[in-house]
């Protein structure tokens, strides 16, 4: 059955609310992965449940770990040697279809990767490719994408590889986080284009040398991690920033203030940079003892920005711009067309069917503001094009997004908080989004 479509509501005043967000799927995922490999039982608190982060568990679960709730509401982590035959379904989760492959060359017996149609698309030639060169079996029957099987013999080779990562930051995250339980460590070079999304590739150094793994990046494009134990920890999961985009979005284009609770005041989560691109488009930025305060006025600029670094943020980025009084040119941003769905197109033909004028350009997008008008706007399996479009929503009178559920796989509360924020009841479609 086809879900109806959700009314997105309108801003009647300017926003006033304080927002608290469930935690980051980049740290969530990383935390259990890393927990799973862990020299001993470990915790992730204040994890992010949602599509994403719930296949990564049951990934885990399907290879023989435990990953258990707590009366909390957190998640125990207890490690056990890996094991197959197992089946993992990643979604169209970029992180479990990257991550887990590595792991589980690990695993003794064979290890199945399956996911939604979407995932046979997006590219993973390179860590097959990698996995094969450090010593691993993997049957793709050639493709070089999903479906496949890694025949885990219980441990890995490793040592130095070449890849090309300029499609996705996830290729070289992916090896570094399994790297220190390969018998030679790993050595990652990159070879090609600029590596898109570094900061997420920080985030990965950054909880690997938290979990007493060496990791040596003194050259460019190349990342060593040394053998060894991953420690045990118990990780405090932050707000996950690059969902505070629409929040945020809602106090630039609506007016008024926005306070995002409990953000962190050191971070390699890209959605940081929203503070500075979002001061740029026309609002202003505090930190307060409760968060991060935004301020809006309802007027907004149009910016020009490579957002080769912070390519998640620009749905949102894109939805602002085009409410904005000036253009806008994103840059840096190709390999957003092979994100969960091809985002430069959606983005243009969504925003033109309301009136828009956006052009996709081979690295980005062309944004001239126009007078939007009510429609229909599809959102093609893919959450962030689904926030983008409840942004335009504030402020324009009768836009209707096609399946707002698919914002279940980093924020399944999304309806709710943002009729909370809105100082309105939820509708009934909030209930299918849950
Ligand atoms: O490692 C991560 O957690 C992520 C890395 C980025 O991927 P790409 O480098 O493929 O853009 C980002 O877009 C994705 O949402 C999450
Ligand atoms: C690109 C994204 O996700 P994934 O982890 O599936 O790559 C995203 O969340 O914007």
């Amino acid at each position: 059955m086809t879900p109806p479509l959700w009314p997105a509501p309108v801003a009647s005043a300017p926003v006033d609310a304080v927002v608290a967000l469930p935690g980051s799927k980049s740290v969530t995922n990383r935390a259990l992965v890393l927990a799973a490999l862990a020299d001993g039982p470990g915790y992730v608190r204040r994890p992010l449940r949602s599509r994403d982060t719930t296949l990564m568990a049951a990934g885990l679960r399907a290879m023989g770990v435990a990953v258990e709730e707590t009366a909390e509401g957190d998640w125990r982590v207890v490690p056990a040697p890996l094991r197959g035959p197992a089946r993992v379904d990643v979604g169209n989760a970029g992180t479990v279809m990257r991550f887990l492959p590595p792991l589980s060359t690990l695993a003794e017996g064979p290890i199945r990767f399956e996911g939604d149609p979407r995932a046979y698309e997006r590219p993973l030639d390179a860590v097959i490719l990698a996995l094969r060169d450090l010593g691993a079996d993997v049957d793709d029957g050639g493709a070089g994408r999903l479906p496949m099987t890694v025949r885990g013999t219980g441990g890995l080779r490793g040592g130095i590889v070449e890849i090309d990562a300029s499609s996705s930051s996830q290729f070289v995250s992916a090896l570094l986080l399994s790297g220190a339980r390969f018998a030679n460590g790993v050595e990652v070079r990159h070879v090609g284009t600029s590596v898109p999304s570094t900061p997420h590739i920080e985030m990965t150094v950054a909880m690997l040398r938290a979990a007493g793994v060496r990791v040596d990046h003194a050259e460019p494009d190349v990342w060593r991690v040394a053998p060894g134990p991953i420690a045990a920890r118990d990780v405090v999961v932050e707000p996950d920033l690059s969902n505070a985009a629409p929040f945020m979005a809602a106090a630039l284009v609506a007016g008024g203030t926005v306070t995002i609770r409990d953000w962190p005041r050191e971070t390699t989560q890209p959605g940081d940079w929203l503070r500075d691109l979002f001061t740029r488009m026309g609002g202003s930025c505090e930190f307060t003892a409760e968060g991060l305060r935004f301020t809006g006025t309802g007027e907004v600029h149009g910016i020009d920005a490579d957002l080769h670094d912070v390519g998640e943020l620009t749905p949102t980025i894109a939805a602002v711009a085009a409410l904005a009084d000036s253009p806008s040119r994103l840059t840096g941003i190709a390999h957003l067309r092979m994100h969960e769905t091809d985002r430069l197109a959606a983005l243009a033909k969504e925003i033109n069917n309301l009136g828009g004028d956006v052009t996709d350009t081979a690295d980005g997008l062309e944004i001239r503001p126009r007078p939007l008008r009510a429609g229909a706007f599809q959102t093609y399996d893919d959450h962030r094009i689904a926030t983008a479009a409840a942004v335009i929503g504030l402020v324009v009178p009768g836009v209707e997004v096609e399946n707002i559920a698919t914002t279940a796989k980093t924020l399944p509360d999304f309806p709710l908080l943002w009729s909370a924020l809105l100082g309105q009841a939820a509708g009934p479609e909030a209930a299918t989004a849950s």
